[in-house]
């Protein structure tokens, strides 16, 4: 470390301190006040690409920011005034793809708020336990974890659908734009006679229809109109024997059958599936209302379903009774309404509505003999009988009727519903095979509890809402004992050090982050130490690291490897910064799938080991490698995933930044004997496009036939230039994306492999074949997606 060290060997400040008191930690600076966030820089990953847009745009600021491991960046400006002025114009200000800036002013530094302590009043929610903090669902039934999740990846599978549905959208008004630019510089007066220009036709792929669907149950059968107009055909889809009610809930199709049961339809095997027993009384109709399912009964009643763990205990809970004969019910802009043989009536839906309904009287709904009612964009759609046949309804919430189409499939009809669905089939999530002390790699901070006294453990808030308390990682049941153990240890060798912990909000202080690596299949541990020994004298840095070796690995012999770290910037160091090996070997080796892997400390690996084991078998079905398919690993890190797949691949290469991990993988390809991979040291933006149109070589390259690409991005997603070559390479015929941040990057990645084509965009689109969730982080929300894309 270069630089003069000083302050600290004279002993002026100890750990045991605690923090300073004369530095006010929550002061707003004026560059705090003068920044624009920039929030769709994701797919960007360097601050260079937004520095060209601006200037090409010849736009005045003072500086860019942004962290290579964030998905968005700043732009700062000498005023609140200048950074006022600029966010109107930055917002048409475009991306190279075409996509405009997504800004807004930054929040200021104001919300780091001063540390919390036990004796000031603590604002609700500000400050957690450890426990609460790194695993906020640790008191919820595993059975409902993975529910909870599989409803979230739901909704993901759904959030693409209307993403890439708005692209087409977007291109086929920018399109008919263009024809009229065209239409009116060459004076024509019809768009036919228009020469040049895009053609007015945006073919929309079919998979995309499962954002709207309507379905009916008239003489036991599933009928199934797609929404592309009110008088498209309905098809009969599968049989549905006693099938007295339907409803969308939660992304599946559900319905109520006549016996009581609670069954799901199967899409893809067009039958059903048992979800649960239903209320005591029978069936009329369905409604889903904030994740709830609702029942209405042939008593009057309207009940709603209460699930205790996984769908393995259900209650029924009576919302409203004496209603009458309920012949269909739907959620619609606030209310609940039912239509009865009486009449309409509807309940508001306030916060007590999941307790009691109170209903009023709906007059402006004055429609008789309705036998089904759903709600779908801002419209009521309900079935009417009229005479001797079926009309389909679409009428305003004030009763006005926009549409009346006969339905001649039927003339009763049994259940009715409109249905968002999934962009493609998504399996049932698998489970982590851990649920406790499952993390390989923890990253412990070095601060101050609420009571001021150094700890070394998890902060118990989110720093960007002011926490910078840190609590012991004691009772985290994610955390590994050993690990635990290492940070007691360590707890009570800062008690004798001369040095102090960090403080993130002076940016004084030494001790910053302990990351603890333990290899969960030959027990190997690796320790890196992040230090920011600035103000320390070179002596005292030299004595401490030799006399805190020798406290843990005395203590804690399974300690195989140790690094230190030095590192004085105020947010994460880059990937490649420098570490100081200071103890034993520089690597640890685990096991995956009856294979072996070099892990160094700067190299990624999955936090689950049988977690990982759950995803790569995933990952190895859905590549579906023949001794015809060439396979790309892009973000491939040690090299894990294609020397899994390698044994079924013609040939394999991997892509990854990270120096380390390519070192690894290429030691672990030998360890394993696994001769047909390479691995590039490369951002996989900077050489995908190349190495995707280069002809396979190497032995048995003449019978390659297809290429396949797993990728598996950083949270951040891939970058555009990979996307597009993927998507511009013809023979890339299924590309399986792993994913750790599918509710965000996932949906915006896959929305640009799967919508039209553009410019910049070039090559037939991909379209989302099938899904499945794994569970790598149990007790916390987070959940890993595999998406696999084929060509349309
Ligand atoms: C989620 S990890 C996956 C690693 C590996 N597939 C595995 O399962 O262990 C993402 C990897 O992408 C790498 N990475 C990040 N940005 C990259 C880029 N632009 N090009 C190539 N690799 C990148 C990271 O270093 C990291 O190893």
């Amino acid at each position: 470390m270069a630089g003069q060290r000083k302050h600290y060997g004279g002993k002026k400040r100890k750990a045991s301190d605690g923090p300073r008191d004369d530095v006010h930690p929550g002061h707003l600076t004026k560059n705090d006040e003068c920044k624009i966030i920039v929030l769709n820089f994701g797919q960007w990953s360097e601050k260079d690409e937004l520095v060209k847009v601006l200037d090409a745009n010849n736009h005045a600021y003072k500086a860019v920011q942004k962290l290579n491991k964030l998905s968005y960046g700043f732009i700062i400006y000498e005023s609140k005034e200048q950074r006022d002025a600029a966010l109107e114009v930055l917002a048409n200000v475009e991306w190279k793809n075409g996509e405009k800036l997504e800004v807004k002013p930054a929040l200021p530094k104001r919300s780091v708020k001063p540390m919390a302590t036990a004796d000031e009043p603590k604002e609700p929610g500000q400050l957690k336990t450890v426990i609460e903090a790194v695993t906020p669902w640790h008191n919820v039934d595993y059975a409902e974890q993975l529910e909870r999740k599989e409803d979230a990846m739901k909704k993901v599978l759904i959030k693409i659908v209307r993403q890439t549905r708005k692209d087409f959208a977007d291109k086929a008004k920018r399109v008919v734009e263009e024809r009229n630019r065209l239409r009116k510089a060459q004076k024509v007066a019809s768009m036919d006679d228009v020469v040049g220009g895009p053609k007015l036709e945006v073919p929309v792929p079919e998979w995309l229809d499962a954002t709207g669907e309507l379905y009916l149950v008239a003489n036991d059968t599933l009928y199934q109109q797609i929404m592309t107009s009110t008088d498209a055909p309905w098809e009969a889809k599968a049989k549905a024997e006693g099938i007295v009610g339907l409803i969308s809930f939660t992304s599946e199709l559900v319905g109520a059958h006549k016996e009581g049961a609670l069954l799901t339809y199967q899409k893809h095997t067009q039958s059903w599936m048992p979800l649960s027993n239903g209320p005591a009384a029978a069936i009329t109709s369905l409604a889903s209302l904030r994740g709830h399912l609702l029942c209405a009964t042939a008593n009057g009643e309207i009940v709603r379903r209460v699930v205790k763990g996984r769908r393995d205990s259900i209650e029924w809970m009576t919302l409203a009774s004496g209603l009458g004969a309920i012949t269909a019910m739907t959620v619609h802009q606030g209310f609940l309404y039912i239509a009865t043989t009486s009449g309409w009536s509807k309940a508001p839906l306030g916060p007590e509505a999941t307790t009691v309904l109170v209903f009023e009287p709906a007059p402006e709904m004055a429609f008789q003999d309705v036998s089904g009612l759903t709600s779908h964009d801002s419209k009521l759609i309900f079935i009417q009988k009229t005479g001797d046949h079926l009309s389909l309804v679409h009428a305003e919430t004030d009763g006005t009727v926009v549409s009346s189409t006969k339905i001649d499939v039927a003339t009763a009809v049994t259940s009715f519903a409109s249905h968002k669905g999934l962009c493609c089939p998504m399996e049932r999530i698998a489970p982590s095979p851990v649920l406790e002390g499952y993390r390989n790699k923890c990253e412990f901070t070095f601060g101050y509890d609420v009571d001021k006294k150094p700890v070394v453990g998890f902060r118990v808030g989110m720093y960007k809402e002011g926490v910078v308390a840190v609590g012991s990682p004691e009772d985290c049941i994610n955390v590994p004992q050993v690990m635990k153990d290492i940070c007691k240890t360590f707890q009570t060798y800062l008690a004798t050090s001369t040095l102090p912990v960090y403080d993130v909000l002076t940016h004084e202080g030494v001790w910053r982050l302990l990351t603890i690596r333990l290899s969960q299949r030959t027990n190997q541990i690796m320790l890196m130490v992040q230090a920011n020994p600035t103000d320390v004298d070179a002596a005292v840095w030299a004595t401490e690291k030799t006399a805190l070796v020798s406290t843990l690995t005395a203590a804690h012999p399974g300690i195989s490897s140790m690094f230190v770290q030095e590192y004085t910037g105020v947010s994460a160091p880059a990937e490649d910064h420098p570490i100081d090996h200071v103890y034993g070997a520089t690597t640890i080796e685990e096991e995956l799938l009856g294979l072996k892997f070099r892990i160094s400390a700067q190299a990624f690996f999955q936090v689950n080991t049988p977690g990982a084991e759950v995803l790569y078998s995933l990952v190895k079905r859905f590549a579906a490698a023949d001794d015809k398919t060439q396979v790309y690993d892009v973000c491939c890190g040690t090299g894990t995933i294609g020397i899994c797949v390698a044994s079924e691949a013609r040939k394999v290469i991997g892509v990854e930044l990270c120096k380390a991990a390519t070192d690894d993988a290429a030691v672990n390809a030998d360890l394993n004997a696994v001769k047909n991979i390479t691995f590039i040291n490369s951002k996989a933006e900077d050489v995908m496009k190349e190495l995707l149109r280069k002809k396979p070589e190497g032995e048995g390259a003449e019978f390659v036939q297809q290429a396949v690409a797993i990728v598996d991005p950083p949270r951040a997603g891939l970058h555009t230039k990979v996307l597009r070559s993927l998507r511009d390479t013809r023979p890339v015929k299924r590309i399986v994306y792993v994913s750790c941040n599918p509710t965000v990057s996932l949906i915006n990645d896959a929305a640009t492999l799967c919508g039209p084509s553009t410019s910049n965009l070039r090559g037939d689109p991909f379209k989302p074949v099938f899904a499945a969730p794994v569970d790598m982080f149990p007790h916390t929300e987070h959940c890993e997606m595999i998406i696999v894309f084929e060509r349309v």
